[in-house]
């Protein structure tokens, strides 16, 4: 079918496909950088992920410098349509030094910048608060030791400045994610005392005001990780209360909720409450929280849910997942490609019809709409979207992806 059918048979349900395109053509997704490396990152002193979170494979081709990873980057954003971002953490920094968590800098990550600024992308950052000897009690800012929470409160304090400094140098705010691992592997007797701890460190380390148009302060939940499974101290209601009173950005990673939840009907509650939604967009299965995204229902009813709420201006689309079992290249082009197609699918939805059936109380003509729709030319309208951006679809595409990773295999 041409583009041209396509866009015809989308107009006979009054959807004009042509603005579709133009809406996706401005949705940066933010790609993180830890799928490249398995999240090992590149001080010369890290461990294993640690904190709950681990990468399992060892497909051959990881990138084990900043130079492999910008390499495998420039690739896979050459594969991915639009402009995009790269989220940062701190413990990928970029120098011959050797600085602790809490004497990171800004040159420590200069290079980065400096490239981001060459390839016309946004950074987001996020400090690291795992791998480290002084996370091993899986307890950072909500420790009982004041030096060890007074150790990951100067890490964060840095963290933003770097944050702001590349939002100042690149022109574009940079998101600033925190996510801490604390918790407890069994029952505690005392929930409390934890949590005004990390209220505490979070007020110490995000005192410093620091302009919006540089960075943006987000704050993450998780219900769980391995050696936490009592008790996260940053649930999802501390951290709700936190963005709410302390008006930061509230993350919702996807994978970071029960199983039986279903985030996509978070966004609209949350966005009565706070300015900004960080997403981190994951694929939980049993125990894991990060696997690579497919184009399935949960992603699709997320970005209906954006769509249709109206929540794009508001929300900012981060990725998180990791396998080291498969290309780590392919698994960013097609997760970030996923997360593309799900928007452009939603885009492509007759709205305000079904908006009207529904407030009419007429379900039938929803469910016979949102059924009918099911069947209308998503892929040709991808295409062309592809095309014009000039990257690969379908069989080219897969084997831009298998020269790739065979030309990274030797890595060892
Ligand atoms: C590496 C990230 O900070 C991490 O994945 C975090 O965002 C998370 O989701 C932890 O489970
Ligand atoms: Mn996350």
């Amino acid at each position: 079918m041409s583009y041209d059918s396509a866009k015809a048979a989308f107009a006979d349900w009054g959807v004009d496909a042509e603005a579709a395109l133009a809406k996706l053509a401005e949705i940066p997704i933010s790609m993180h950088c830890w799928q490249g490396d398995d999240v090992v990152g590149f001080e010369k002193k890290s461990g294993s992920s640690g904190g709950g979170i681990q990468a399992t494979g060892n497909h051959p081709g990881r990138a084990r410098t900043p130079d492999e990873l910008r390499a495998d980057l420039e690739f896979s954003y050459s594969m991915i349509p639009g402009n995009h971002r790269l989220n940062l953490h701190a413990c990928y920094l970029d120098t011959d030094q050797n600085p602790d968590r809490d004497e990171i800098e800004f040159n420590h990550f200069a290079p980065w910048v400096d490239w981001a600024k060459d390839q016309g992308l946004g950074l987001d950052f996020n400090p690291t608060f795992f791998a480290h000897a002084k996370a091993d009690d899986n307890l950072t800012l909500s420790h009982p030791d004041a030096g060890i929470r007074d150790f990951w409160i100067e890490h964060g304090k840095r963290s933003r400045d770097i944050a702001a400094q590349m939002g100042r140098v690149l022109g574009s705010p940079v998101v600033n994610n925190v996510w801490v691992p604390d918790g407890y592997k069994d029952t505690p007797v005392d929930r409390f005392a934890p949590r005004k701890r990390l209220e505490l460190s979070l007020n110490a380390m995000m005192g410093m005001p620091h302009d919006k148009a540089q960075m943006l302060d987000a704050v993450e939940s998780k219900l769980f990780g391995i050696g936490v499974e009592a008790c996260t101290v940053g649930s999802h209601e501390f951290y709700m209360g936190y963005a709410i009173r302390n008006h930061t950005l509230l993350c919702l990673d996807m994978g970071h909720f029960h199983p039986t939840e279903n985030v996509a009907d978070k966004l609209t509650s949350v966005a009565l409450s706070v300015d900004e939604i960080l997403l981190h967009v994951s694929r939980p299965m049993r125990w894991d929280s990060d696997h690579v995204i497919l184009l399935d229902d949960k992603i699709m009813q997320m970005a209906q849910e954006l769509v249709s709420a109206d929540l794009l201006d508001r929300t900012h689309i981060g990725l998180d997942f990791f396998d080291a079992t498969i290309s780590r290249t392919a698994a960013w082009v097609i997760g970030t490609r996923n997360m593309q197609k799900a928007l452009l699918r939603a885009l492509l939805a007759p709205w305000e019809q079904l908006k009207s059936a529904e407030n009419q109380l007429n379900f039938t003509t929803r469910l016979v709409v949102t059924e009918e729709i099911k069947d209308l030319p998503y892929g040709v309208v991808w295409e062309e979207f592809c095309n014009r951006k000039s990257v690969a679809t379908g069989k080219t595409l897969a084997d831009e992806l298998v020269r790739y990773q065979a030309s990274v295999e030797a890595r060892s």
